[in-house]
């Protein structure tokens, strides 16, 4: 898959002198949906806003589709489709009017069929003559995802697409990005709902403090960071772990009748089969087992707490 974002060695010192990016180095394919998770502050929109060409980077090149988004800024800019976490938009003007007079503003040709199946889509066709302030928060988002789709972009960023939006807007939101990455957009998203970022994205990148510590596929990523948990439910209780299987990481699950085992399962030798043989040799009957995997909340708290526990030992 070809690249159609390329970020090399970006940096970004505000004027206060603080750094919000360190030296980011990223290339989003084409046709995919990459999440980028971070706490707050993280310098999320930070990047975002330099891709978008709203924000000047300090250091560092960005292409969109080939073009620098300095050099080229037009260019650039015009396959890139901005959702900002703010509703930027005339609440006293109509949807239809707002979504067309967007396109122009890309100086894009009239194509009021092509805003016609946008709100469709949308499905805000019934409030295309409805005033932006009086829909409610979720239809205005929906009318920030029609206004960033009015050009036509081939890459579209989130900032935040469902935050303080009820689970239900949230998942026909989810199929909607789903719906438009069908139609080859790129999208961009970020998110604070770890469950997001799970249920939607390819790839996955997190930054923390201003770096870019992590981009890896979604699948890769929760099974080669995440522990899995192997639990016996005991035929009896057990008081305590004999000395004898002191070297497995084995612990009381909710009670003493139940005995966990947490094993890397990146590993080809997990420990699971002696294990097994210890259990037995040592008289420890089990009726039950069921394994349970990291979610990428579990992944994704550990990343970022490990730099911070990390300063707390130095
Ligand atoms: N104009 C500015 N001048 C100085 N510092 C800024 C400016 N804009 C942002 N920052 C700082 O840069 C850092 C990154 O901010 P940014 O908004 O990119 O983070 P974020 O990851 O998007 O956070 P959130 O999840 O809270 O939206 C923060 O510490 C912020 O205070």
């Amino acid at each position: 898959m070809s690249s159609i974002i390329e970020i090399e060695n970006l940096s970004k010192s505000y004027q206060n002198g603080f750094q919000a990016l360190k030296k980011v180095n990223l290339n989003i394919k084409q046709g995919e949906i990459f999440a980028l998770l971070g706490p707050n502050g993280a310098g999320k929109t930070t990047l975002i806003s330099i891709i978008c060409g709203i924000v000047n980077a300090t250091d560092g090149t960005v292409r969109v589709g080939g073009h620098h988004i300095a050099e080229r800024y037009k260019e650039a800019r015009r396959l890139i489709g901005l959702v900002p976490q703010e509703l930027t938009a005339d609440a006293f003007e109509t949807v239809w009017n707002t979504v067309r007079f967007s396109r122009g503003l890309f100086g894009k040709k009239k194509d009021d069929n092509l805003i016609t199946q946008i709100l469709k889509d949308l499905s805000l066709w019934d409030k295309r003559d409805s005033k932006l302030m009086m829909l409610s928060g979720g239809m205005k988002r929906r009318v920030m995802i029609a206004k960033a789709l009015s050009h036509e972009p081939r890459v579209l960023f989130l900032d935040e697409p469902t935050a303080g939006v009820d689970v239900e807007l949230r998942k026909s939101m989810w199929e909607l990005v789903r719906k438009l990455r069908e139609q080859g957009v790129t999208i961009i998203l970020t998110t604070h709902y770890i469950e997001e970022a799970e249920e939607m994205a390819d790839r996955i990148g997190v930054i923390r403090e201003g770096e870019l510590i992590l981009t890896e596929e979604k699948h890769a990523l929760m099974s080669k960071l995440g522990a899995k948990q192997l639990t016996f439910s005991l035929v009896k209780p057990l008081s305590e772990i004999p000395s004898s299987l002191s070297t497995y990481d084995l612990s009381h699950g909710s009670d003493d009748q139940s005995l966990v085992f947490s094993y890397d399962q990146s590993l080809d030798d997990n420990k699971i089969p002696e294990l097994l043989t210890d259990l037995q040799n040592e008289g420890i009957r089990f009726k039950d087992l069921n394994t349970k995997q990291s979610s990428l909340e579990e992944i994704f708290v550990g990343l970022v707490q490990d730099r911070k526990q990390a300063e707390k030992r130095i």
